[in-house]
């Protein structure tokens, strides 16, 4: 018997309240503690992608299976035991604590351990997200790249096995990006994340989903997708690759645009 893959999305189909359609025959199979990258032009269909992904929005067609179950037939607190979400909507109470707004992620899995075992995870997730200094901070307090980093620890409380991420380096200098990126890929959870920043993806994917105008132009490992013929059909730039100490480091020549998106 051949391993199921840990992510399916079967020919996923997602219309607009007037009909149009965002998304259309979306499918692809992702394996347990994979990092998919999901990359593709303002308005492609990203974010529409990674909330039926998490089951933000319903299926109009198609189905999203994690772990052999079907998002369908998950309830919301099963959900919520497998998966843990940032989106580009958070909105905390400003009032809360940095500590306290991280313990939330925690509301899902409160039976599973005791009050110390939480409370000991909540200081080393504070830690690994370089924010234990300010955990008393209230959130309203917080720059946007620390509030950026609370979101996630949040997510990480929830010790989900799937983490979906809407731009995760949002708001995040080029160390503190490096950091986060590091941090998520080395989690050995699944990761399926919008990334705008298309350099950054080899560093840290294992896949990529490109996409143009509600479809995949590509889905596979980083080498058989983010090449510079897809790039350059997708986003209309060139996509170059430079070598350095053994190294590949891609750059993207943004002043030399070839087609519209
Ligand atoms: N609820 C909705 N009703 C109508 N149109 C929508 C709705 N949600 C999204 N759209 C449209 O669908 C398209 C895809 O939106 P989506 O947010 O998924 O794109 P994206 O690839 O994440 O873009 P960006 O990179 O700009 O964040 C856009 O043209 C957007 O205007």
């Amino acid at each position: 018997m051949t391993k199921q893959s840990f992510l399916i999305a079967e020919n996923l189909e997602y219309y607009a309240l007037n009909g149009d359609i965002l998304l259309q025959g979306v499918s692809f199979a992702l394996d347990e503690g994979a990092i998919l990258a999901i990359a593709g032009p303002n308005g492609a269909g990203k974010t529409t992608l990674l909330n039926l992904l998490c089951g933000a929005e319903a299926l109009a067609l198609g189905d999203v299976r994690m772990n052999g179950q079907s998002l369908k037939h998950l309830s919301a607190k099963e959900r919520a035991r497998m998966i843990a979400v940032v989106s580009q909507q958070e909105f905390p109470d400003g009032r809360l604590s940095l500590r306290d707004y991280v313990a939330l992620g925690q509301i899902p899995i409160r039976a599973d351990r005791s009050a110390e075992d939480h409370a000991r995870e909540l200081n080393r997730i504070l830690d690994l997200t370089h924010l234990g200094m300010l955990a008393d901070k209230r959130m309203a307090q917080l720059s946007g790249g620390e509030r950026q980093r609370a979101h996630i620890a949040r997510a990480l409380a929830q010790n989900p096995s799937l983490l979906f991420l809407d731009e995760p380096t949002n708001h995040l200098d080029p160390d503190a990006k490096g950091r986060m990126l590091s941090l998520v890929a080395d989690l050995g959870v699944t990761v399926v994340m919008i990334v705008h920043d298309l350099v950054m993806i080899p560093e840290f994917a294992t896949h990529v989903a490109l996409m143009k105008s509600t479809h995949l132009t590509g889905f596979g490992t980083v080498a058989e997708v983010l090449t510079p013929e897809r790039v350059r059909e997708t986003f209309g730039v060139d996509y170059l690759c430079f070598h350095h100490e053994g190294r590949v480091i891609p750059a993207l020549d943004i002043r030399r645009t070839t087609v519209s998106t």
